[in-house]
């Protein structure tokens, strides 16, 4: 099996996850949730013309004489109000407190020009605007949308649980590792990282590299995807074909033509269950994970993973057959590559505010680049 390009790896990974559960939530549990359906205003907002400054509603020419009635205000009158009190019928506009000055039953201002300060019913949505489009995650902003327009509850699909396996029989929990040891990075990096990407970490465990030892701990767990970190190589100390064949998992790529990162594997198991199997060198790891958790998690959720975004290159960007990406970082005149940021090391990554995408055959500076934004 070749190596599949990166945009395809993409597309695979997606159709490889059937969409999750339909379930309706109230909004206060929606958060992270993405929506089934497009979601409809459900009446005007603002519900009537509105104030939008403390003040007087008046009618007609100043001076105005106060009025503390509740009907219609009739010309030459003026009426306290309060931001987003509902004006009374008849009010031309409304004089804001810092323009006004009352001396007995009068008051004095400038005659503001017609409708100042008022807020057509309907400004931000008419009933059936559509106000979140169906597979839109759940933000707080769009949550505070759907209330303003009168939601109680949404039909969603909740982001997807993951069971973490972290594989490495030389991985240290903690201190300096002796030669032959290696600290792990995935444990404390990857599940933080994987949630903001918009999973729900169910599980995480460290495995050894015994094939049917991570075949059984993927089986175990009630969760939608399988993520495992090392041992995607051939070597014998490389479980992770193993633990497939013993699975009888089908195999949908076995590697994408993208540095660092290329041994990147996804196979879904008989359950369905898809398994994304990262590369163990630690910058390998994350950009495989930038690159195809997105997609997973937009199968289940019936979302669309949010395309790169473009920047322009101030310096250039080698690049390698294939996709290459590229810790990067912000100047004032463009992306420039972050440095120290071979497959084996994240100090480039630490430091990096993106990830720059260079196709094939590199970018020149003044050149615009796909980058991804910054979620490590
Ligand atoms: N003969 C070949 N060897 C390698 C190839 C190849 O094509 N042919 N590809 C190289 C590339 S590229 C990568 S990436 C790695 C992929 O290796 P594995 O997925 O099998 O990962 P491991 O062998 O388990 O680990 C590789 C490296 O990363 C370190 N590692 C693993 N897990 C962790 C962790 N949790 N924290 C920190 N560091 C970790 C591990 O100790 C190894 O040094 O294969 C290359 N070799
Ligand atoms: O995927 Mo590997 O990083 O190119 O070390």
């Amino acid at each position: 099996m070749s190596d599949v390009p990166w945009g395809e790896a993409r597309r695979l990974a997606r159709a490889a996850v059937a969409p999750g559960e339909l379930i309706t939530v109230r909004l206060g549990e929606a958060l992270g949730c993405t929506a089934a359906d497009d979601l409809l205003a459900l009446g005007p907002v603002p519900h009537a013309v509105t104030s939008a400054m403390d003040g007087w509603a008046v009618a007609g020419a100043g001076p105005w004489l106060v009025d503390e009635s509740d009907g219609p205000l009739e010309p030459g009158r003026a009426r306290a109000i309060v931001t987003g009190g509902v004006p009374p019928e008849g009010t031309a506009a409304v004089l804001p407190t810092e323009r006004g000055e009352v001396s007995g039953d009068r008051l004095h201002g400038e005659a503001p020009p017609p409708g100042w300060h008022l807020r057509p019913a309907g400004e931000e949505a008419a009933p059936g605007d559509v106000i979140v489009t169906a597979g839109s995650v759940l933000t707080p902003a769009r949550l505070a949308v759907l209330a303003t327009t009168g939601h109680d509850q949404v039909a969603v699909r909740r982001a997807p649980l993951v069971h973490l396996l972290v594989t490495g029989d030389e991985l240290v929990a903690s201190g300096v590792p002796q030669p032959g040891q290696v600290r792990d990075v995935m444990t404390p990096m990857l599940p933080p990282l994987l949630t903001a990407l918009g999973v729900r970490i169910a599980h995480v465990d460290r495995v050894p590299d015994d094939p049917r030892a991570v075949a059984r701990a993927a089986e175990a767990g009630d969760v939608d995807l399988v993520i495992s970190a090392g041992g995607t190589g051939r070597s014998s100390a490389d479980p992770i074909d193993g633990a497939w064949a013993a699975l009888d998992a089908d195999v949908r790529f076995r590697g994408v033509d993208m540095r660092p990162g290329h041994p990147v594997s996804l196979a879904v198991l008989p359950d369905g269950r898809p398994w994304l199997a990262l590369p163990g060198n630690p910058l390998a790891a994350v950009m495989t994970t930038l690159s195809l958790v997105p997609a997973l998690v937009a199968g289940h959720t019936g979302g669309v993973p949010a395309d790169p975004a473009i920047a322009i290159a101030a310096a250039t960007f080698a690049g390698r057959a294939g996709t290459t990406l590229v810790p990067a970082i912000h100047t004032p005149a463009g992306v420039v590559p972050a440095g120290t940021s071979r497959p084996h090391m994240l100090r480039g990554l630490a430091d990096a505010e993106v990830v720059a995408i260079v196709p094939d055959g590199g970018i020149e500076p003044g050149s615009p680049v796909g980058v991804l934004p910054r979620v490590w």
